[in-house]
């Protein structure tokens, strides 16, 4: 039960994460985008796998990201901090990270 209830604050989460954050609908087009390519293209499994791998990493970063900004501006009340602006611009780097990976494997799957 507990389980269940867990699951219902995580999808909860994922609501939140859809209806707040703007980034998160161009996740979604990119999503679409990427899945559609895929069926199209008919690539294999393995491809498959890279292609969840990569999306799944951008919307995981892009929720970690998103909670860790909340949690900072609640914390500091929007008032400028150097550990704020840190802890931030981290996250917004990790954004970037997953997103360039994911585009290097995109290249890769329908490129190469
Ligand atoms: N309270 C703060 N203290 C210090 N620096 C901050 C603070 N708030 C924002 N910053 C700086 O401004 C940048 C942008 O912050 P913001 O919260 O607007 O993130 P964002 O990436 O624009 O958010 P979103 O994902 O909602 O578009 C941060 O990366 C950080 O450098």
């Amino acid at each position: 039960m507990a389980r269940a209830k867990s699951f219902t604050f995580a999808i909860n989460g994922l609501y939140q994460l859809l209806r707040n954050e703007p980034n998160a609908v161009l996740h979604t087009i990119a999503t679409v985008a990427v899945v559609a390519a895929g069926i199209v293209r008919h690539i294999g499994p393995m491809q498959w796998v890279a292609i969840v791998i990569a999306i799944g990493l951008v919307w995981i970063t892009e929720a970690v990201n998103t909670g860790m900004e909340r949690l900072c501006d609640h914390v500091c009340g929007n008032r400028f901090h150097p550990a704020i602006k840190l802890v931030k611009d981290v996250m917004a780097a990790a954004v970037m990270m997953a997103a360039g990976v994911s585009v290097v494997i995109g290249i890769i799957v329908f490129f190469f």
